[in-house]
């Protein structure tokens, strides 16, 4: 039987890894949810093992045992692609003759006024 360690080192090779559901375990761990979680969702062999873990630990292992992987399926780098929203209003042209009537019709009202102002007074 392999130990745990050499375990890493064998799966290394064939490109499958064993992967670890901590969720639960991030309140209890000694050494904090943060490097937990700095290390989810890729190979944590290394950070695991340069911290030192003590056996007991790698005991404890097997709670939080989910399956295997084969890491040569997971894409090296996920880029996020924003869902396709559709174009509101491509048009332009209804927009600019909007603009083009808030101007004119105030201007018409104006030049009316004064046209009436204008024809009263004289006649
Ligand atoms: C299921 C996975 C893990 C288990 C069960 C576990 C368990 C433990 C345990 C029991 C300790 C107390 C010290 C000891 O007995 O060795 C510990 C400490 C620690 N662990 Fe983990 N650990 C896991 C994963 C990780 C990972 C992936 C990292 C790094 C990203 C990490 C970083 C640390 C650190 C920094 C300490 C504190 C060491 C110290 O203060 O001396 N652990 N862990």
């Amino acid at each position: 039987m392999f130990e745990k360690h050499d375990l890493f080192k064998l799966v290394s090779v064939s490109f499958v890894q064993q992967v670890y559901d901590v969720t639960k375990f991030l309140e209890d761990h000694p050494g904090g949810d943060e490097v937990l979680l700095s290390a989810t969702g890729k190979d944590a062999t290394d950070d695991f093992e340069d911290v030192g873990h003590s056996d007991s630990a790698r005991d404890m292992m097997d709670q939080y045992y989910v399956g295997e992987i084969d890491i040569s399926t997971i894409p090296k780098k996920t880029t996020y692609k924003p869902p396709n929203q559709p174009h509101y209003n491509q048009d332009k042209t209804s927009e600019f003759i909007i603009k083009l009537l808030q101007f004119l019709v105030p201007l018409a009202i104006l030049c009316l006024a004064v046209g009436i102002h204008h024809y009263t007074k004289s006649s």
